[in-house]
């Protein structure tokens, strides 16, 4: 395949990723309105610690497993500042 070939076919891909990403927010952005108005902190370490074994465990070619891995935690981690921002938190 050529370079844009390839490039278009990253581009579908990346709109898939968004609205999913975007599907994600949503129930991030659900699961901060319930933390405001609890105790339950922002920051579920254990939780999120499930969730990136859950997706190693799901890459089937471990030369990819690290970047992927990589890039559950950067979502995780900035949903965690939307919801910091949202709540007005300091963390
Ligand atoms: C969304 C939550 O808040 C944080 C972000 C998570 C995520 O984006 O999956 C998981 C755990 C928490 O650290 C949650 O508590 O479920």
């Amino acid at each position: 395949m050529y370079l844009e070939e390839i490039r278009n076919e990253i581009n579908c891909i990346d709109e898939q990723i968004v609205k999913l990403l975007e599907e994600r927010m949503e129930l991030v952005n659900q699961v901060a309105e319930i933390k405001k108005n609890s105790e339950v902190a922002i920051f579920d370490y254990k939780r999120e610690q499930k969730i990136l074994e859950g997706v190693a465990s799901q890459v089937k070619n471990k030369r990819y497993e690290e970047a992927i891995v990589g890039t559950f935690y950067d979502i995780m981690k900035n949903s965690r500042k939307y919801q910091n921002k949202k709540l007005g938190s300091q963390e």
